[in-house]
């Protein structure tokens, strides 16, 4: 769709200059750095983190980010918040229609609705989940957070994510990724925009390790792309939000902060086509579980347990024999979130509309619809079944994810989700293995 352009790998160290020469030669700061740019380090690990999971960037930029003036509380941002509720949470299934389209304009920032989440920016774990819907672009304003990383999942309309590192342009079915303290502002490139977002207080989100598959598949590293530099030159009298401990505050800026000439290094914003994962599954018997979808991953401080994954369920085809092909019935110590971006998903025939959403907390039972158990049951597994209209994706955390009070009050909530559940017969019949 765009003409722009990107640098491909994933937690490679890149490098890129808008301007020829932009970029020191053989060290990172020099005494003065070429066409009178200030040096500035961006930091997104600890500076010990290991080799492999060091992010960090050096900026060449017109101004430093601390030339800005001193920050303000800002009133106007309410409904994204890191106010997940307190108190126990619904042990109920939860499922959501779409969100209306806002009426008055909207921009992305101020366009987040906050759903769910759980865990605390401070401490730099846990998640915030959202929705957004706008209708406009953010017009002379710039925004960063320090809180997390930023995962866009469009459904409906294309964004311009115009970034410090330079430009991405995404459309529903591709993923973007802002890490923490980027400053970007969001254009919009049709009439509205809807989608979600996924604020990641924890580690960096990565590539899973690929154990028995080998060295190729699921989300490949040469298929993300990080945009090449990319710069503007404009003084003028701009705001500059910030998103800082759960809340928003925000600044004068007498120039855009989108002002790196070059840049080189780990931490930086990249963009994913999910058309282009390669979806392992079964080939003899049984559903594999979950995990086999996984794009990416924010480890947590135990093994294996992640603090947010990104799993999709993409187009495919089913080819397991003598199985129950759906998802299965389960009950899962892990928590789930799930949306739709477009088609159907296979394990609800109705109500998981795209641009809807469901949560699945944990122990909570869930599987396929009444619908759906009928069909699969019965259905001629003889031939190979070719899904090809759909892609919904999970966030999957290790901890309860709490719904927001937004939600809860949501008038997209739906008041018979359970009923997915009910027409299930007794089939038990003693007398016949
Ligand atoms: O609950 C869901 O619909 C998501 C899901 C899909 C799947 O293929 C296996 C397990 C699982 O939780
Ligand atoms: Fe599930």
């Amino acid at each position: 769709m765009s003409t722009l352009h990107y640098q491909t790998g994933f937690g490679n160290h890149l490098a890129t200059e808008a301007l020829p020469g932009a970029l020191p030669v053989g060290r990172n700061s020099p005494q003065v750095c070429p066409y009178g740019l200030y040096a500035e380090q961006l930091s997104g690990t600890a500076f010990t983190a290991p080799r492999a999971d060091n992010r960090r960037s050096w900026l060449y930029r017109i101004r430093p980010a601390a030339a800005q003036q001193p920050f303000e509380p800002c009133e106007d941002i309410t409904d994204w918040n890191n106010a997940f509720g307190d108190g126990p949470v619904t042990p109920n299934q939860l499922r959501w229609d779409p969100q209306p389209v806002p009426t008055q304009p909207t921009d992305f920032i101020h366009g987040i609705r906050t759903w769910a989440g759980h865990g605390s920016p401070d401490e730099h774990a846990g998640v915030s989940i959202n929705l957004y819907a706008a209708n406009r672009s953010m017009q002379d304003s710039y925004f960063y957070n320090a809180d997390g990383e930023m995962l866009i999942v469009p459904q409906e309309g294309r964004l311009r994510l115009a970034t410090e590192l330079g430009l991405i342009d995404i459309e529903p079915c591709e993923i973007a990724v802002i890490p923490r303290g980027v400053r970007f502002r969001v254009l919009l490139l049709d009439s509205s925009a809807r989608g979600y977002l996924l604020e990641n207080f924890g580690a960096p989100l990565r590539l899973p390790e690929l154990g028995p598959i080998g060295s190729n598949g699921l989300a490949n590293a040469r298929d993300f792309q990080t945009p090449v530099a990319w710069y503007e030159d404009i003084d003028g009298d701009f705001t500059l939000y910030a998103k800082f401990t759960g809340g928003f505050w925000l600044a004068r800026i007498d120039h855009s902060p989108l002002d790196v000439v070059a840049w080189h290094g780990t931490h930086a914003p990249y963009k994913y086509d999910l058309r282009r994962f390669n979806t392992i599954g079964s080939v003899s018997y049984d559903h594999p579980d979950p995990c086999i979808y996984t794009v990416l991953t924010s480890p947590s401080d135990t093994p294996g347990t992640a603090n947010v994954d990104l799993a999709i369920f993409p187009p495919r085809v089913l080819a397991a024999e003598n199985t129950f092909r759906p998802p299965w019935f389960h009950r899962n110590v892990a928590s789930e979130f799930m949306g739709l971006i477009q088609g159907v998903y296979d394990a609800k025939a109705e109500g998981f509309s795209p641009g809807g959403a469901s949560l699945h907390n944990c122990m909570m039972p869930h599987g396929p619809d009444t619908e759906t158990f009928e069909k699969a049951s019965k259905a001629d597994i003889s031939q190979a079944q070719y899904i090809r209209n759909t892609m919904a994706f999970m966030f999957e955390t290790r901890r309860v994810i709490r719904p927001s009070p937004m939600a809860l009050a949501s008038s997209t909530l739906q008041s018979n989700y359970h009923q997915a559940w009910q027409g299930l017969k007794k089939h038990f019949n003693p007398a016949k293995a």
